[in-house]
């Protein structure tokens, strides 16, 4: 039992600031049971998709799940890479440099990644944080652009578990930094330095995911956000308005989603005599099954196929040091004072 003469109390135990930065997860093995497993808790969220529960059960169950799985194991298949899902290690080395580079300045900050869904998921992570300490938490969703599908459904477990918990930290969420401007001159630069190396295309594409067009709709603000994030990078290349086209990618189901469509833009793009494209995805902050596979294989082939000559896929920031350099100062910035 504690008492006011208790020599047990905390007091005097060394302040420490963790940092989460949270990704979408994928799936530990590109087979159709473990993407399955993966795709159930994904496509469970009532934040990813908010048809009722009962009839979504029976959608999911009955037909997404048997079919997806397989056909998504298949393009998981094509982009694995030795040490696993690309997802998973580019996110694991961007927080592996931001530790690094963090480290330099103190050693009272600790950093590490979380997944949404499947392994090394949030839950695990926040216990981590408390066990070491963590008595200030920073958490960061890797999206640039705020949607309620992702970056809020973050935002819901960080509350369940401190629903569950005695002792809440500090706590301060990032909820996008879609026009920041470290961001923005990130991602400029590597489209500077592709062009350097391999010219310019007629065309600049910023792909990004979509949403159903029901969420914007209904005040979701993702796709303001993607397309201010793809003003800013056309105003800061000095690219008028016919060199740049803003998409979106992944449709997922029958309903209408935010348009244009990447793959009708491409097919389009190419029938009217467009010879070259070069593409950047700039929701996604690593590498991963929807940009590897995709878009720098299956969009490539039907921009090609449909009379494209050129068609060149610009990579994520990853761990690009003007990524992990945005990340660290965006991590400053949001624990000042503390
Ligand atoms: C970048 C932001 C993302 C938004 C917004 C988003 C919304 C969203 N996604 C689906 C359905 C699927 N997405 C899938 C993969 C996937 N999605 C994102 C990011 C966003 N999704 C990433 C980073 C990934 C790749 C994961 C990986 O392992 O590399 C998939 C799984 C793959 C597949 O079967 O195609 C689905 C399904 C919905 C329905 C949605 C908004 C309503
Ligand atoms: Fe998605
Ligand atoms: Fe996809």
């Amino acid at each position: 039992m504690k008492t006011p003469d208790s020599t047990n109390f905390d007091h005097k135990k060394p302040m420490k600031t963790g940092v989460l930065l949270v990704n979408l997860g994928t799936p530990t093995e590109p087979t159709p049971a473990a993407v399955r497993v993966y795709l159930k808790e994904f496509l469970s969220d009532s934040r990813v998709v908010e048809i009722p529960k009962v009839i979504w059960w029976f959608i999911l169950n009955l037909i997404i799940l048997p079919f997806r799985s397989k056909r998504s194991a298949a393009a998981y298949q094509s982009i694995w890479q030795k040490s696993g899902s690309p997802l998973l290690i580019n996110t694991k080395n961007l927080t592996n440099k931001v530790a690094q580079k963090l480290s330099q300045k103190s050693d009272q900050v600790i950093v590490d990644y979380a997944m949404r869904y499947g392994s090394d998921n949030m839950v695990e992570k926040l216990k981590l944080m408390e066990e070491q300490g963590v008595n200030k938490l920073l958490v960061i969703p890797l999206y640039p652009q705020y949607s309620a599908t992702t970056t809020a459904s973050i935002f819901d477990v960080v509350g369940q578990y401190y629903q569950q918990q005695r002792r809440i930290p500090d706590i301060r969420f990032v909820s996008h930094y879609h026009d920041n401007d470290n961001y923005i001159k990130a991602l400029v630069d590597k489209v500077k330095h592709h062009w350097e190396v391999n010219g310019k295309a007629e065309k600049l594409m910023l792909s990004f995911h979509g949403i159903p067009q029901r969420n914007w709709d209904k005040g979701d603000p993702y796709a303001c956000e993607c397309f201010k994030t793809a003003r800013l990078v056309a105003e800061q290349l000095e690219l008028s308005s016919d060199q740049i086209l803003t998409t979106f990618q992944s449709r997922f189901g029958k309903a209408q989603w935010i348009q244009p469509y990447t793959e009708a833009t491409l097919k389009a793009e190419a029938a009217k005599g467009t010879s070259s494209v070069q593409v950047i995805c700039p929701g996604f902050a690593v590498d991963c099954l929807e940009t590897l596979e995709e878009i720098a294989e299956e969009n490539k082939e039907y921009f090609i196929e449909a009379g494209g000559q050129k068609f060149e896929y610009i990579e994520c920031l990853n761990d690009d040091d003007s990524h992990v350099d945005m990340m660290c100062k965006l991590i400053e910035d949001n624990t000042q004072g503390w």
